[in-house]
């Protein structure tokens, strides 16, 4: 038993190592999320360029299909990764909206004579 805390010793060592693995795993996570909303806004911009919708629902059906597989091979809860992937996706979309409401760089300026 720890003298301070009454915690055992062991127990806050197991707990320590587990938690700099958690820390790790969370900045993995944060930097993957970072890469995915670099190639998303490159997406959004391609899509603004061309005038196509910020959403592609079919495209999103196939990656919650193919999340929902990957997830069940991995032990984890399909569900919880669906709800996330949406999480995501929605924001992205917002993005997209955003990026679509901005001026295209080099564009003739459509609003100035009507
Ligand atoms: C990134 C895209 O735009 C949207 C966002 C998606 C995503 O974050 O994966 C998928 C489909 C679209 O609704 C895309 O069309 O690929």
């Amino acid at each position: 038993m720890n003298e301070i805390d009454g915690t055992d010793e062991s127990v806050r060592a197991q707990l320590e190592e587990l938690r700099d693995s958690i820390d790790n795993i969370d900045a993995a996570v944060v930097h993957m999320l970072a890469e995915r909303f670099k190639c998303t806004q490159r997406v959004g911009r391609l899509k603004a360029e061309h005038r196509l919708p910020p959403a592609d629902p079919s495209r999103e059906a196939r990656q919650i299909t193919r999340l929902r597989e990957l997830a069940e091979n991995a032990k984890l809860d399909p569900a919880f990764a669906e709800k996330l992937l949406n999480f995501v996706i929605a924001e992205v979309i917002r993005h997209h909206e955003t990026i679509a409401r901005e001026p295209v760089p080099g564009a003739a300026d459509e609003g100035r004579d009507g």
